[in-house]
């Protein structure tokens, strides 16, 4: 039986998988995906024109990137509200803005004006009909040693040449984001607790704590 009918998940659900770099969000994405039936919103590295370029000079590329990522998150979002949902997201526009931007322009990286354009571009977007914020959002958690582990092993350049302190300090503020989101359900998982690589029966407690998470929810909007 298929696990979505089997826990009961509804077709036109959204999810949105949320971590630091390397915790293993598209892993997450692409399994919950093929064993719900769901589409996957996936974000594009390889063809990212800006991507290498930041990580080469922050403050000459942060702008550019951040209203690059804007874009194709848009694009995506309309894309999953014309099909009418049925997506597992990998990532939000949230950790675009609450981490991302907000972490470059207080290291400097944006000037003033340059954050508050992105920031009024960020607003007038999210004032669309595009824009429902997800039925849940998974929160992937791990230690700062693991996800450095996981970030060297996967070997994409740029990244195993930034300064570990980058990844230190992307970690600290992604526990102080998610304390403090509360746009929609919150999801937290350990990485400990689970291993996609190895144990392909490991999904269906994950699933099935989606389900507790969806129906818990919907009573209390009843
Ligand atoms: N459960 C897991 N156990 C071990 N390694 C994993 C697991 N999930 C992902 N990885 C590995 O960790 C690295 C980062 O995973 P990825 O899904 O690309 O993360 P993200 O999308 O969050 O950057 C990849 O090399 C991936 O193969
Ligand atoms: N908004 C962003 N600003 C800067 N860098 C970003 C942003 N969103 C993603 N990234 C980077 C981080 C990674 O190097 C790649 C892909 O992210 P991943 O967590 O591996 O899916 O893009």
């Amino acid at each position: 039986m298929e696990l979505r009918n089997k826990y009961s998940i509804p077709k036109n659900t959204v999810i949105t998988v949320t971590g630091t770099v390397g915790v293993g969000k598209s892993t997450m994405t692409n399994t919950l995906a093929n064993t719900l039936g769901f589409r996957t919103s996936l974000e594009k590295v390889d063809t990212n024109p800006y991507l290498d370029k930041f990580y080469q000079d922050f403050k000459r590329w942060s702008f550019h990137l951040q209203i690059y990522f804007l874009a194709e998150r848009f694009k995506e979002q309309k894309r999953m509200f014309e099909y009418g949902g049925g997506f597992i997201q990998d990532r939000s526009i949230y950790e675009d803005t609450g981490i991302f931007a907000q972490m470059h322009y207080e290291k400097g990286n944006m000037s003033e004006v340059d954050y508050q354009t992105y920031t009024s571009l960020f607003e007038a977007m999210i004032m669309t009909p595009y824009f429902p914020h997800p039925d849940l959002l998974i929160y992937l958690e791990g230690s700062i040693e693991d996800i450095l582990e996981r970030i060297q092993k996967r070997g994409r350049l740029m990244e195993q040449n930034t300064p570990v302190e980058y990844w230190i300090e992307m970690h600290k503020r992604y526990e102080n984001w998610i304390n403090s989101f509360n746009a929609c359900p919150v999801l937290r998982i350990n990485i400990k607790d689970y291993d996609l690589m190895n144990d392909g029966t490991s999904i269906e407690p994950i699933i099935e704590k989606i389900s507790f998470f969806l129906k818990q929810t919907k009573e209390l909007q009843k």
